[in-house]
């Protein structure tokens, strides 16, 4: 059944809500089989007061998860990697426990313990402690090994970033490139993401983007420019930047199938539920909205920066949405209405 028109004026309301919730702008960008729908409130820069516009990069946070599962798969689709095979049989000695496999891992069913937890339990003195920090992916995992694992390999869903770490030191090792070229290659040039950069470990967000602003735990405490920062952190888990626009295109190519064999784009969207609308498949999650329609795609929470980025089964219609604040739950949920928005039309 075709979609009902986008509600523009539902999005602006969506934006104007979260700005008046603590975050300096907002942005949304819907791409409707070729027309785009813009709309922005607030501002880019609380320094200047530069107005947020549609076409400001921004960090995406594990939005990234997308692009790493998609390098993953596209390596099964070319025999060099078995999604059930035992991720110690490509990394030896990684894990501590060889039953956990690389589907596993990309489904969050690992049991890998999120060693972010700890590391931002206190979120402006955790963010301090690492925002110009450089780790090795084997020092992030260690970091986890250090914590009991959550569950047994494949017993349950629990999302942690661990596994897309574990994702980026697959990437490396099955294609002897960086992360950075396998994202170029296999996905930023083929589709022509002028937006989309992984600079990991520089802290310059490239060209014209917009400031990103962390909330702290306190109360009417400012907020800190968290702009700057190497993301390192998060690497393949979640440091990438990109725009609306490179947004919208890549979950559209995705889904229209344009980055894998049906086979294996069948397998990223064999989804776990998460909660009553949500589930998660290999780095990609659903969220089944009010009027029925359930769209494919990822948030991504960073610091200074939420993302939505979904779009419809067939890649027809895709949404990007983000807030340039961080660590308020508020603007969080504000923020999913963008997609009631865009896909659910007028209510
Ligand atoms: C599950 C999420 C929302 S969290 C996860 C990942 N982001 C992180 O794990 C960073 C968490 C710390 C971010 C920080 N929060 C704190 O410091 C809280 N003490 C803030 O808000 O700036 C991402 O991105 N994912 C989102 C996702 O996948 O949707």
């Amino acid at each position: 059944a075709a979609l009902p028109a986008p509600d523009t004026a539902g999005l602006a309301a969506v934006l104007k809500s979260a700005v008046a919730q603590g975050a300096p702008g907002a942005l949304a960008r819907i791409d409707d089989r070729g027309r785009a729908h813009l709309v922005t409130r607030g501002v880019a820069d609380r320094a200047t007061g530069r107005a947020l516009s549609t076409d400001d990069r921004f960090r995406v946070g594990s939005v990234t998860k997308t692009f790493s599962a998609v390098v993953l798969l596209q390596l099964v689709d070319e025999h060099r990697l078995v999604l059930d095979a035992p991720v110690n049989r490509y990394l030896p000695g990684l894990l501590p426990d060889d039953r956990i496999t690389v589907r596993h891992v990309l489904g969050h069913r690992s049991g890998l313990y999120d060693y972010t937890n700890d590391m931002f339990a206190s979120s402006v003195s955790g963010f301090e402690a690492v925002r110009t920090k450089v780790f090795t992916y084997r020092q992030l995992v260690a970091l986890s090994l250090k914590k009991p694992r959550t569950n047994a390999p494949d017993a349950a869903y629990a999302y942690s970033n661990t596994n897309f770490v574990v994702a980026g030191l697959l990437i490396e090792k099955l294609t002897g490139q960086s992360v950075r070229t396998a994202y170029r290659n296999r996905i930023i040039e083929p589709l022509k993401l002028a937006d989309t950069f992984y600079v990991h470990p520089d802290t310059a967000i490239p060209g014209r983007y917009a400031r990103g602003y962390l909330t702290p735990d306190t109360a009417g405490a400012p907020l800190v420019d968290a702009t700057a920062q190497t993301v390192s952190w998060a690497q393949s888990a979640g440091a990438i930047i990109s725009s609306a626009r490179d947004l919208d295109v890549f979950y559209s190519a995705l889904l229209k199938g344009k980055l894998m064999s049906a086979a294996r784009l069948a397998e990223m969207e064999r989804f776990t539920p998460v909660n009553s609308t949500t589930a998660y498949g290999l780095g990609l999650r659903r969220r089944d909205l009010s009027c029925g329609v359930s769209v494919y795609g990822h948030t991504g929470a960073v610091q200074g920066y939420y993302t939505y980025a979904f779009g419809t089964k067939d890649g027809s219609r895709s949404l990007t949405a983000m807030a340039n604040t961080s660590n308020n739950g508020k603007v969080l949920d504000t923020l999913a209405g963008a997609l009631e928005s865009a896909f659910c039309g007028k209510r």
